[in-house]
Parts: C-alpha cells; structure tokens; sequence
C-alpha cells in the first residue's frame, strides 16, 4: 500500500493488502506441508460446539498460535485450534473456535481462514453457531439451518471484501442471494428427517458485539423476518461464496432473545455454552452424517 495512504484506509482495506493471495497461500501450504490429508470440506465449530473437531480420528492439531499469520482465539468456548484429519473417513479441516468483530478483529481478518481453506482446496465450508432464538415459536436447544441473513455491518465499510479485490479469491461485486446453498439444505433436512430430530429453518442476523441486542433492535428484526440473531457467520459465509466454495450454515438456540421491555431475563454467555453442551451431541450426530453424505 502506498505510504502516503496508508493512514487513511479502512481496517478492512489494510488487512485486505496485507494478506495477499502469496500471503494466504503461504498458509495454505504450510499447513498442507504438514498433513497427509486432503480436505474438501471445511467446518467451523461456533461457541461450546468445539466438540465436534474431537471426533475427528487420525487427527492433526494446530493451535492458532502455531500457525504463520494466523489470528489467537479469545473467547471462551473457542480453543482456538485447526484439526485436520478424518470425520468418519471423511477428510476434514475443522476450526475449534473462530474469531469475530468484537474481539478486535476486522471482519477481513475474522474471515482470512475461509481465503485459506479455498487455497487449500476446500468445495463446501459448514459454518455453526450460537444464536440468541428470536421466532417466537422456537425453543433453546432448537437447530435453524440458516437460508439466508441480514447483517447490518456487511452493509457498511465493516464488510470484510472492502479494499483491492484479487480476482484469484473471487469477484469484485460478488451476489449475495443464494450464499446458502439449497441443496446442501435439503440434504441436512433429510438426514434430520430421518433421524427424527426437528429442525428449524431460518433466516439468521449478526451483529459486531460483544453487548447482546436491545429490546428495540430484537422487535425491529423480528418485523423483517429474522429468526435467529448471533454475532458470526454472515460474514464468513460471505466470504466463503465469494471464493466459490458451497456454504451450509446451521445456528443452535442458545437462548431466547428478550423482546419484553419489562422482562428480569437476559442473555448470558455461561448459558450460550451451557446449551451448547446439551446439544452438542445431536449437532455432532447430524453434521457427521451430513459430511458423509455431501463427501460422495
Ligand atoms: O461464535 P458464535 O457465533 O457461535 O458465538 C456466539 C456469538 C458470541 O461469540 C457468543 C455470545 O454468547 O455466542
Ligand atoms: N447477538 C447475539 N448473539 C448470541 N449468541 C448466542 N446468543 C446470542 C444472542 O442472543 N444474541
């Protein structure tokens, strides 16, 4: 970047420059220098559901700090670790924690490691997370496959393809509408079906954080169809269909989002994790036999 403008970037701008195509690459095979595997599918476990990456067998583990030009988890709840290796023989790469805004991160960086896993060779990225339920009719402990999302920080200069866009990564005006592929939709839906568990589909919002939403801002969102609301996901899944890879996004009812001005409850992150665990186990069931159906 030229020095003149260096001060007068967007932070998404100046991560953008920094982290170049040969930047990520770098990534990208220092990490395939290391493992025997192959992996087309990428997931990202969300808060209290790390779990998951523990079930893959024959497993390498990075811990973020290892890892070149990688960001630090700071989040209870995200142990901040690359598992790669197989989810019931399937090659997998797993993130056990993911970063967001409120960390201190730009959303460019939050989302730099769906850059890595294109480079890596990466088809379908599978994003979870915890939600705060907003549809009235839901309950916590309830599993939204995500269809769409509305994220207010995407819409300024927080969203994280702002800056000089490197045609190798994906398109300078990416489209938005489909980012959550249909198929892949239909396939998670089935598998539920079949195991009788109930599933939710949604439309999912975020915000910056870390502060949880207000009674207002909860009631405005509901009024445009939103119903589930987090503070991750949108963004890697933005990013993630910009570099041509198939996103499936599913969100855990943490909690129930507070829309009574006069309500004693609130949401707390102790009981975000605490669902979590109750849950894990299902979601981990679920994604499992998703990955291997997808994989063929
Ligand atoms: O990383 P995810 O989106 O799963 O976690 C949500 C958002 C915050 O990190 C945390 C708030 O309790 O849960
Ligand atoms: N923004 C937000 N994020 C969450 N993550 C888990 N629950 C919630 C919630 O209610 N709101």
């Amino acid at each position: 970047m030229n020095e003149l403008y260096s001060n007068h970037i967007n932070l998404n701008a100046v991560t953008n420059s920094e982290f170049t195509y040969e930047r990520v690459k770098a990534i990208a095979d220092w990490l395939l220098a290391r493992v025997d595997t192959r992996p087309r599918i990428a997931i990202v476990c969300g808060s209290g559901l790390g779990g998951l990456a523990e079930k893959v067998q024959n497993s390498m583990v990075f811990a973020y700090e290892q890892i070149p030009d990688f960001p630090r988890s700071t989040v209870v709840g995200h142990k901040g670790n690359l598992v790669i290796g197989l989810l019931d023989n399937v090659p997998v790469v797993c993130m056990q924690g993911r970063f967001h805004s409120y960390e201190g991160y730009s959303n460019a960086l939050c989302t730099m490691p769906m850059k890595v896993f294109k480079l890596m060779g990466v088809e379908t990225v599978i994003l979870t997370c915890a939600a705060g339920g907003l549809n009235l009719s839901f309950d916590v402990g309830d599993i939204m496959v995500i269809k769409d999302h509305v994220a207010p920080l995407l819409w300024t200069l927080q969203n994280p393809l702002v800056g000089l866009n490197d045609d190798r990564f994906g398109p300078r005006f990416p489209a938005a509408n489909k980012i959550y592929n249909k198929k892949l939709r239909e396939e998670f839906k089935k598998i539920a079906k079949d195991k009788n568990i109930d599933l939710r589909e949604g439309v999912y919002s975020s915000f910056g954080g870390p502060c949880y939403e207000t009674v207002t801002e909860l009631r405005a969102l509901l009024q445009m169809g939103v119903d589930a609301v987090g503070m991750s996901t949108a963004n890697e899944a933005l990013v993630a269909s910009y570099c041509g890879m198939k996103v499936f996004a599913i969100a855990l009812v943490t909690n129930k989002a507070v829309i009574d001005y006069d309500s004693d409850n609130h949401p707390f992150h102790e009981e975000v994790i605490e669902t979590a665990n109750r849950r894990a186990q299902v979601l981990q069931e679920l994604v499992t036999e998703f990955v291997k159906k997808i994989s063929f």
